[in-house]
């Protein structure tokens, strides 16, 4: 597909910078680097050349590149222009290029848009370019960077060819079915492979959790009484005095979240309100904003000072929880000792014992639920719902008792459909919006 509008737009990042790459994808490229660059370039190599308007100003000097399509990121003509990183070079080539008949700044996605419609990258892979760019831990990174290289795509392609060929088996067999050399085994081999391919997609979309861990982040929340001392240690573990702390109950009220990366990994930390019964209005509201937070959690330090423990009522137990102890400087050796007994880690902000070692723990139950290096796992919910649909297709297709064979082999063309639809492979239109929302400008 080659699109009549060419796009332009700075895709390099901040402003002021080193350098700025602004590129340009679309059929006036060729003139607009003729034009500017004074002449055409040789393909794919940085020439170093003068930047000129079409009335002969100098704009910059910089290199250029020069992608003849279709061997190129989006398909089409691609010139890329990298100039000095001042914010009026950067403003003056746009405008300069912009200038040009048939060409306008690019809305945001719209690169890989047209490197989609040009077949360059499949849907998938398009989310996973999107992951990578907003990638900020080296987990995030991996994931996307697997998923950009067509992993992910790989998998549902794969159970897509699988059902494809179950699919023409059980219809050769309904055409041929009073004909002896097709075999009724035929149709219990395609059928088990059928069911086992059930509880593969089952097994992946479990797997989202992990994924959204790897992209969003693993969370945990502080728990306990007020005063057990729950912001000194969201402040240690934060390394900043991110929250308010004082000697009087009910200090925090709001949530408040840091996000820390521990062994690549994605973490939020959410210091909460303490919780007891007798609140005032402000404190009421968010100790139920700390439940509420609770619930969604992935791991819960509960909190409790060593020196008067509290109980606290109604912790969402279906939650991972860690017992912490807190304040064990204000204890004596013997007592400290046997409190080392009653709690996973008893800890102080004052002396810093225990700390690192809590953070380790949080930082193994965050890699152990984030799955290993390399798992396959769906990174949209989009995924998991369009794989919930296949599945439904499929239970029916291997339910021999309701329907006949023509609605079985139906049922494996609709399940089909639905993978086509998660890599882009048919029918996406409507999707292709929402999809390229997530991009920045100049991707
Ligand atoms: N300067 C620069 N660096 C960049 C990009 C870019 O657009 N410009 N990329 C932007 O995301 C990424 C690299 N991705 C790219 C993907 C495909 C092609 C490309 O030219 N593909 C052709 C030719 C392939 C080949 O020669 O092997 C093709 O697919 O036909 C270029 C960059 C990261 N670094
Ligand atoms: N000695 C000692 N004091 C601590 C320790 N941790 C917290 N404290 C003190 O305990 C008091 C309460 O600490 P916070 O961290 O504000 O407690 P909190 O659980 O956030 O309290 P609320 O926000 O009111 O629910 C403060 O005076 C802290 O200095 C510790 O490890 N050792
Ligand atoms: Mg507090």
């Amino acid at each position: 597909m080659i699109s009549r509008d060419s796009i332009v737009a700075l895709s390099s990042g901040r402003l002021p910078a080193g350098v700025a790459v602004i590129r340009i994808s679309g059929p006036q490229t060729r003139f607009v680097v003729e034009t500017i660059a004074g002449g055409i370039v040789k393909d794919r190599a940085a020439v170093l050349r003068k930047f000129r308007a079409p009335d002969g100003a100098v704009l910059d000097s910089g290199l250029i590149v020069f992608f003849p399509g279709p061997a190129s990121f989006t398909g089409e003509d691609v010139a890329e222009f990298h100039v000095h990183g001042g914010r009026a070079v950067v403003t003056r080539m746009l405008e300069t290029i912009t200038g040009f008949d048939g060409v306008r700044h690019a809305e945001p996605g719209e690169f890989t848009r047209r490197a989609f419609l040009n077949g360059k990258v499949d849907l998938v892979e398009t989310e996973a370019l999107a992951d990578l760019v907003n990638a900020e831990t080296e987990a995030q990174r991996r994931f996307a960077v697997q998923n950009a290289e067509g992993v992910q795509s790989q998998l549902y392609l794969s159970w897509r060819r699988r059902l494809i060929h179950a699919r023409a088996m059980i219809e050769a067999e309904i055409d041929f079915a009073d004909e002896d050399d097709v075999p009724g085994s035929v149709s219990d081999t395609v059928w088990s492979d059928v069911r086992a391919m059930i509880d593969e997609i089952d097994r992946h979309v479990a797997g989202f959790r992990a994924g959204e861990i790897i992209r969003d982040g693993f969370e945990v929340v502080i728990l306990g009484a007020p005063n057990a001392g729950k912001s000194s240690l969201f402040n240690a573990l934060a390394r900043r005095d991110a929250a308010i702390v004082t000697d009087e109950p009910g200090t925090t009220r709001d949530l408040l979240e840091v996000v820390l990366d521990l062994q690549g990994l994605r973490v939020r930390l959410t210091d909460t309100a303490g919780l007891r019964e007798a609140a005032g209005k402000v404190e009421a509201i968010g100790i139920e904003k700390a439940r509420a937070k609770a619930d969604r959690a992935d791991l819960l330090l509960l909190l409790q000072d060593v020196t008067e423990p509290q109980a606290v009522s109604s912790i969402p137990s279906a939650i991972p929880a860690l017992q912490v102890g807190t304040k064990r400087d204000l204890l004596d050796g013997q007592t400290a000792a046997s409190a080392d007994r009653r709690y996973d880690h008893v800890i102080s902000v004052v002396d810093g014992t225990g700390v690192e070692g809590l953070l380790a723990e949080i930082g193994r139950r965050a890699t152990h639920a984030a799955g290993s290096a390399g798992d396959i796992l769906p990174s949209r919910l989009r995924h998991v719902e369009l794989l919930g649909e296949a599945n439904r297709h499929l239970h029916r297709a291997v339910d021999e008792r309701a329907i006949g064979q023509e609605l079985r082999a139906e049922e494996l063309r609709l399940a089909a459909d639905r993978l086509g639809r998660i890599v882009g492979a048919i029918d996406v239109e409507d999707m292709l919006d929402v999809i390229f929302a997530q991009f920045c400008i100049g991707k």
